[in-house]
């Protein structure tokens, strides 16, 4: 069958959260305002710097507040640093995507724009951190730079040389914060934690001595600690130190990238009123969050889970305010297991961001953190097969398609895929995550790669090591072909059941599939899981979630 047989109706494109900007802000300001303090004093001196990174936010950013506590004005700074449009580290891969950069301008506006409303004001600079942060230290006569912890090594790197360059700046002792006789004049780097739900300081363990298994981590965290409360910030922040050019929120072109057109599917709106907003509509206004649990490895539409992902990378949006918004639900609405369900889902991400201070490196080295010897195939042609949707399987194809056009998948299309890639196909897992890191909207080191060791059996955990069959994923969560039919049109003229299996109707399978792709081998791929015959000498054990 030809993709050209056929004229299509377009298919709708779903903005996400689906609200007008005039509501997006409406939520938003209403949201800073349950979320505003007067009580909060400020007994600082001087200016400060809040180096904004991963943390696109004004509502619970600890750094924000510290620096607002600490000084008499806040220069809040970015920078377009040109590293983060370079190439991935093993394959040469864009290393930002022109979507996820698109939605880190939006992201950078609405900053701004929130920022101002405070009275403060966002400084883009395009450079690197630890050239512009200590000459603007030393311009203004900052006495501290605060910034959001990070974990991973290129992050990591960046913290040491921004600390290095701080130290050579001078400050003339009326700038310094501290006073006494061992006191020195330099600008200061001080990092908070910041991005999980829970705080790195209440875990009832050290990250070196983290449980390896998922459940044994999150029973003793549910069980040890809490969430700590949203921060709080006075309604007005400023004033901002004087400067006449604050600089413009960069256009893609100065990424050398060209503009994304979101032709299909889910088009996301970057920043912390849009996520604020989704928040909003997600929980209140379509009472998603009480069916969560049920629909959340649906593949179509931004309804079937929070679609939270992207802001919470950005940092637009904090975990703890998405759990104090569940709270607030289970008291005015009700709890049941799907609101609990978002929070248990939201300690994985807690549990694989601490999971990289934990392995380091490990993490995005081929044998993962366990140091798994396998052979693994780098076949060119195999790899762009599975790349560009071509791979002959509509569940794989479409996902892919998904994934280019959007800059978003599914939870259960991403493990479809990763699965298909590093066991059908035996390709470096490492292909596969770098491919997810260039595309995703949501892109997050430690989720990324953490899940890619984890679907490649080299992670941590060794008990977890799973085949996703396709047949049977494709039966179980796509049964009408809806979501390849959305995503490969020239499938519609296909009976229901025979979406997902078109044979010669639709293009040559590029591999077979492992355990066999027919019903008539669905009992075999049974027997044969139950075995833990794998390919690779690793064990199968069946699905996680
Ligand atoms: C191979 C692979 C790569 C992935 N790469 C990323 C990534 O780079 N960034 C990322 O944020 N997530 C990643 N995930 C996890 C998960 O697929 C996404 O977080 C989820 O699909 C986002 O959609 P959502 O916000 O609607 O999720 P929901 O189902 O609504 O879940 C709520 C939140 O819980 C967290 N969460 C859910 N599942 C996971 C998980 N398995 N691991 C970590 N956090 C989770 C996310 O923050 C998510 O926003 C990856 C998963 C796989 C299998
Ligand atoms: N934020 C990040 N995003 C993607 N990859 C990251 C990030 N931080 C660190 N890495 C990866 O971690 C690895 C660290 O490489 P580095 O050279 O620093 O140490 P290494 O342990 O000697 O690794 P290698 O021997 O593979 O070069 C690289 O693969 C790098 O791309």
């Amino acid at each position: 069958m030809s993709s050209s047989s056929k004229s299509q109706p377009s298919a709708p494109v779903y903005k996400v959260p689906g609200l007008d900007p005039e509501e997006m802000d409406r939520v938003a300001d209403q949201t800073f305002q349950r979320y505003s303090s007067s009580s909060v004093k400020r007994n600082g001196k001087g200016v400060a710097v809040v180096w904004f990174r991963n943390d696109l936010r004004v509502l619970d950013n600890e750094a924000l507040y510290k620096a607002w506590v600490s000084s008499r004005e806040v220069l809040a700074v970015y920078c377009v640093d040109p590293r983060l449009f370079g190439s991935t580290h093993y394959f040469g891969f864009p290393k930002t995507g022109a979507l996820r950069a698109q939605f880190l301008i939006e992201c950078l506006a609405d900053l701004k724009k929130n920022l101002m409303k405070r009275g403060l004001n966002l400084l883009i600079q395009h450079g690197k951190p630890e050239e512009i942060l200590p000459s603007l230290a030393k311009v203004f006569g900052a006495h501290t730079v605060y910034a959001q912890k990070e974990t991973c090594s290129e992050e990591l790197n960046v913290e040491r040389l921004v600390r290095k360059g701080l130290q050579r700046v001078v400050l003339p002792s009326s700038s310094a914060q501290s006073s006494g006789p061992s006191s020195t004049n330099n600008p200061k780097l001080q990092l908070l934690w910041g991005t999980t739900m829970y705080h790195i300081d209440d875990l009832p363990f050290d990250t070196l001595s983290l449980p390896d298994v998922y459940t044994q981590f999150r029973k003793s965290i549910e069980a040890k600690c809490a969430v700590r409360g949203c921060i709080k910030l006075p309604a007005s922040l400023g004033p901002p130190p004087s400067i006449g050019d604050w600089g413009c929120v960069p256009s893609l072109d100065q990424f050398g990238l060209q503009s994304p057109n979101v032709s299909k599917g889910m088009k996301f709106v970057g920043g912390e009123s849009a996520a604020l907003g989704r928040v909003n509509e997600y929980f209140w206004k379509k009472d998603l969050l009480r069916i969560y649990k049920h629909t959340r490895n649906g593949m179509l539409g931004p309804d079937y889970s929070t679609k939270f992902s992207p802001w919470l990378a950005s940092g637009s949006l904090s975990p703890r305010f998405i759990d104090e918004e569940v709270k607030r639900y289970e008291k005015e609405r009700q709890a049941n297991d799907s609101t609990y369900w978002v929070l248990f889902e939201l300690i994985w991400r807690d549990y694989f961001r601490f999971l990289s201070a934990k392995y380091g490196n490990s993490l995005f080295h081929l044998g993962g953190p366990r140091n798994v010897e396998h052979r693994w195939s780098q076949d060119k042609i195999l790899f762009e097969s599975w790349r560009d949707g071509r791979t002959g399987y509509p569940l794989i194809d479409a996902n892919m398609k998904e994934l280019s056009t959007t800059g978003f998948m599914s939870n259960r299309g991403r493990q479809i895929v990763c699965s298909f890639l590093v066991r059908d196909m035996g390709i470096d897992w490492r292909m596969g995550a770098e491919w997810f890191e260039t595309c995703l909207l949501d892109y997050d080191p430690c989720s990324n790669y953490g899940n890619w060791t984890y679907g490649a059996g080299v992670g941590n955990d060794p008990r977890e090591d799973r085949y996703f069959s396709i047949p049977k994923q494709a039966r179980t969560y796509d049964p009408e072909g809806e979501y390849v039919v959305y995503w490969l049109p020239q499938l519609e003229s296909l009976t229901k059941e025979e979406r997902n299996f078109p044979g010669r109707a639709y293009m040559k399978q590029v591999v077979p599939l492992k355990f066999g792709n027919t019903s008539r081998h669905q009992n075999q791929d049974k027997a044969l899981a139950a075995r833990g015959t794998n390919f690779g000498g690793r064990q199968t054990k069946g699905q996680r979630r």
